[in-house]
């Protein structure tokens, strides 16, 4: 089955979540069933981006010239990498080649891959987003993953976002929970004003936080890779 891909590179830091500093490769599937206004990887479904088809060997393959032997950790993003079926076979020639697997969705669609994922990143959108979140298909997403190594990661750009986040740790307060900073530039090219907009909203979401008696078990973390490369696409 084939998968339609949007860009392979690496490795690089994950910048995000329950992994961010790890070594990784990034292979990143096109099309998405959300419209998120701020989303930051708007070409992988508004139509400014092109796709690949690519068989499993043929990703795999393309993960060796792109990173060599310098990895052993791959994340699947996108898009919503859940609308592809065909990752489960990608999922299983990486584990053979020794690699661990992270993927990044959003909770909307259910896989049975999802299973043998070594880290999964469901990240439900608040209402900045713009999209509405169903509670029963993320009541069953969150379910049916219960075995796996899953963590929540709320984006938040405001007090209402903020509320949404302490919804979603209380309705499923076992798994871990991640705050992250929402970034509203996603177009800038100028770093400097990019970092310091982000520092600012990673201060104000840290008190925040602090405030809240909700979120005394969770982690509130910026996007690493923002910091550091700013909008720059590849890293
Ligand atoms: C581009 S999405 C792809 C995976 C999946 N569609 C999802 O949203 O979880 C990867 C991660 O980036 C986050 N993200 C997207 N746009 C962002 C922004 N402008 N600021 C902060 N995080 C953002 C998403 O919430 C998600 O956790
Ligand atoms: N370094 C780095 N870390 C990331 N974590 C999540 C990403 C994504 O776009 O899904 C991402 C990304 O694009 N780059
Ligand atoms: S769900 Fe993820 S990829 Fe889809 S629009 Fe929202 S942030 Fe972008
Ligand atoms: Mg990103």
């Amino acid at each position: 089955m084939k998968i339609p891909v949007m860009e392979i590179f690496g490795p690089t830091i994950q910048g995000e979540g329950m992994v961010i500093g790890q070594k990784t490769m990034f292979v990143r599937t096109g099309g998405c069933d959300y419209s998120c206004s701020w989303c930051d990887s708007k070409f992988t479904w508004d139509g400014s981006g092109k796709s690949t088809a690519m068989k499993a060997e043929e990703i795999i393959s393309s993960l060796k010239d792109i990173g060599g032997e310098a990895f052993s950790h791959i994340t699947i993003s996108g898009g919503n990498p859940a609308l592809h079926k065909g990752l489960g076979e990608l999922i299983n020639q990486c584990h053979e080649q020794g690699w661990k697997v992270a993927v990044e969705t959003q909770g909307s669609y259910w896989q049975d891959w999802l299973l043998d994922i070594d880290d999964v990143t469901i990240s439900p959108k608040p209402p900045s987003s713009l999209m509405t979140t169903d509670f029963n298909k993320l009541d069953t997403f969150m379910h049916n993953l219960k075995v796996a190594n899953a963590s929540l990661k709320v984006v938040v750009f405001n007090d209402e976002d903020f509320t949404y986040a302490e919804v979603i740790h209380q309705r499923y307060p076992t798994v871990p929970f991640f705050l992250q900073v929402g970034n509203d530039d996603v177009l800038t090219i100028d770093d400097q004003a990019l970092v310091s907009l982000l520092l600012k909203r990673f201060e104000w979401l840290i008190d925040r936080s602090m405030k809240s008696t909700i979120m005394n078990d969770a982690k509130v973390l910026p996007q690493l890779h923002a910091l550091i490369w700013g909008n720059k696409r590849g890293v």
